[in-house]
């Protein structure tokens, strides 16, 4: 991104910037911590990499495509095909098994249901430790298991570019280096980029670069 802007509540009196023209590169393969203080943008930043959000200005170009300019339906192409999300609250659907929850990028994205869905899905599950709760609903797993489900969901479309939102936020150390764990396998093994927002130092040192925002601009510039 080049010169990336985002105020809210545009042309109102309580119109605010919150990101100052703020230029990152993230290069395939790489696993970047996102640290600054609570406020500083952090989650409005990951928003608009994540193509949830679209800025006020400048240049945004997700694996090598400028997205600025794109309609609606382009863009929600190129976030189901290209991005994965988790966040601080797993966003699970309660009332889903774990297997159906891991299921419904693949179900939204072709917009029919096939037996090599559930078989991926189950395969995402092995990889996650969750092979024996497959078949429980999402409300009767523990918090760890939950975001476990959820790092499986964001694989599930097998994205370049895996976006965490404070993951391990919620959850006790040990649950939460199982999910760090999980995500830093995904970048190993499968080259995707991931940009993992944190306000765990110790997570935080572990990962191959630590962009800092602060006051809605980077102080290690792309
Ligand atoms: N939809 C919105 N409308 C108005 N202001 C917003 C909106 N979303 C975020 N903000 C403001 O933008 C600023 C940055 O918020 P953001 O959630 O990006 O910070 P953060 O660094 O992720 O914080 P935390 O570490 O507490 O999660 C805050 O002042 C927040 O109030």
């Amino acid at each position: 991104m080049r010169g990336v802007r985002k105020a809210f509540n545009v042309g109102l009196p309580i119109e605010t910037e919150v990101l100052h023209g703020i230029d990152l590169d993230v290069v395939p393969g790489e696993f970047c911590a996102v640290m600054g203080p609570s406020g500083s943008g952090k989650s409005t930043l990951l928003n608009i990499i994540g193509l949830l959000d679209r800025p006020t200005a400048g240049s945004l170009c997700i694996c090598g495509e400028e997205t600025v300019g794109l309609d609606d339906r382009a863009i929600t192409r190129l976030r189901g095909h290209s991005i994965g999300f988790v966040f601080q609250y797993h966003n699970l659907l309660t009332g889903f098994t774990a297997l159906e929850n891991v299921m419904m990028p693949m179900i939204g994205s072709a917009g029919f249901i096939d037996q090599g869905m559930a078989a991926r899905a189950s395969e995402l599950l092995d990889s996650v430790g969750l092979s024996k709760w497959r078949g429980n609903l999402a409300t009767n797993l523990s918090g760890g298991q939950q975001q476990r489900v959820a790092v499986a969901r964001a694989l599930a479309m097998n994205p370049r570019l895996l976006l965490a939102d404070e993951p391990t936020g919620n959850l006790d150390t040990k649950a939460a280096d199982a999910v760090f764990a999980l995500l830093h396998e995904a970048n190993r093994k499968e080259g995707m980029a991931v940009l993992f927002v944190t306000h765990n130092a110790t997570l935080a040192q572990r990962c191959d670069r630590i962009v800092q925002v602060v006051d809605g601009r980077l102080l290690n510039p792309a």
